[in-house]
């Protein structure tokens, strides 16, 4: 059956079947039913079974995070004129989601999705996560949620998480779910979409490191391997115009050698990768002519793998080409734009002909009448 077709189907199920479909489909897929919400006192076990260094490095990391997203937070923007008030106001959007893979976990995520959802001041964050074998969520997902000040953690995955989230089954609904998955849960978001608003959707990873033969070919391999580890469907390629490095019979890895930087920028714009590093002599220049990637890591000491945890800048990234219209995680997904006027009667009657004018055009008589109307 196609994906979509199957994902189509379980949420089907669990729209007409409720809370025990969605039941049903933990116990098939994750070997647990209800109950799913997370106790309290999981929380508490969870911070006795993480050791102090580690919370500490968590901690950390969490400042690191927090002091690079919290530039990003937008206040309103009004313009004034002849006596009105034109503008943009920026609103935090009241719930959301965030589905954090279990069999394979990333707590690093709970952080890149919740800290930004904090800086924009999200008042409700629900957790979906699928339980380990043990039946309990990942620890670390756990202590991060409880930094956050969150407690509402389901021990949920996959389809049925996305989809408990979007129709509001044994939780309340929703505004947008975030965060990545496999092509299951990607196929899930994208029907739900319209339900609920969603952050992306996430392909396999991938990554492009640019050189100009400066750089260290230890470094290139390791950087290019580093995101292979994520699955094999994970992307790796090397864009250089010096010598074409040994990917040591790595075959996944595409090795592209070019006359010129021209060339090769080109090439890298028209791939627009998820994650490209520039390693080379005058990084910035290259820099500057980069139009298409998720995240930029410039010169040596910016390795992808930093970024995915402890720079601080966003792993939440744009893939398969995608960068080319849409962009990494900000604050900015967490809030709504609405656009507001304020019109006085002198700046109205100033400029009304405009507005008369252009109904005619369009032929909206009542349109016409609710501006010509005004005395
Ligand atoms: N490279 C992944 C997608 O950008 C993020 C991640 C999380 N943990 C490790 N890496």
């Amino acid at each position: 059956m196609e994906i979509e077709e199957y994902v189509k189907n379980i949420l089907n199920d669990i729209k007409s079947g409720g809370i025990d479909a969605v039941s049903e489909y933990s116990k098939k897929f994750d070997g647990y039913g209800m109950p799913f919400k997370v106790p309290e006192s999981e929380f508490a076990e969870a911070n006795e079974l993480i050791p102090e260094y580690q919370k500490d490095i968590i901690n950390r990391t969490y400042k690191r995070i927090y002091e690079n997203h919290a530039i990003q937070y937008n206040n309103d923007k009004v313009r004034f004129s002849r006596g009105s008030i034109y503008g943009i106001r920026y609103t935090p959007i009241e719930r959301i989601g965030m589905y954090i893979p279990g069999k394979k976990p990333l707590p690093s995520t709970v952080m890149m999705i919740g800290i930004p959802a904090k800086i924009a001041g999200v008042r409700d964050i629900v957790i979906v996560s699928a339980p380990e074998s043990n039946g309990r969520v990942n620890p670390y997902t756990l202590y991060i949620a409880g930094l956050l000040g969150i407690h509402e953690v389901y021990r949920i995955g996959g389809v049925q998480a996305i989809g408990s989230m979007a129709y509001g089954i044994g939780m309340k609904k929703v505004d947008k779910i975030f965060g990545p998955g496999n092509s299951y849960v990607n196929e899930a978001k994208r029907q739900v979409y319209g339900f609920t608003g969603i952050d992306g959707l996430y392909g396999p990873s991938e990554v492009m490191v640019i050189s100009d033969g400066t750089a260290k070919d230890e470094y290139i391999l390791a950087d290019l391997n580093s995101q292979l580890e994520h699955g094999i469907t994970s992307k790796a390629w090397l864009l250089t115009t010096g010598k074409a490095i040994s990917t040591a019979g790595n075959e996944r890895i595409g090795v592209m050698v070019f006359e010129n930087m021209d060339e090769l920028i080109s090439k890298a714009n028209e791939i627009a990768p998820e994650h490209m590093e520039i390693q080379a002599k005058d990084p910035m220049e290259i820099f500057t002519r980069i139009k298409n990637a998720g995240a930029i890591y410039i010169g040596e000491y910016a390795p992808v793998p930093a970024g995915d945890y402890f720079l601080g800048v966003n792993h939440l990234l744009p893939t398969g080409g995608t960068s080319r219209f849409s962009s990494a995680l900000t604050v900015d997904d967490f809030m709504k734009k609405t656009s507001f006027a304020s019109v006085s009667r002198e700046d109205f009657m100033a400029d009304r002909e405009l507005g008369l004018e252009l109904a005619k055009i369009e032929g909206m008589p009542l349109h016409y009448k609710s501006m010509e109307a005004r005395l």
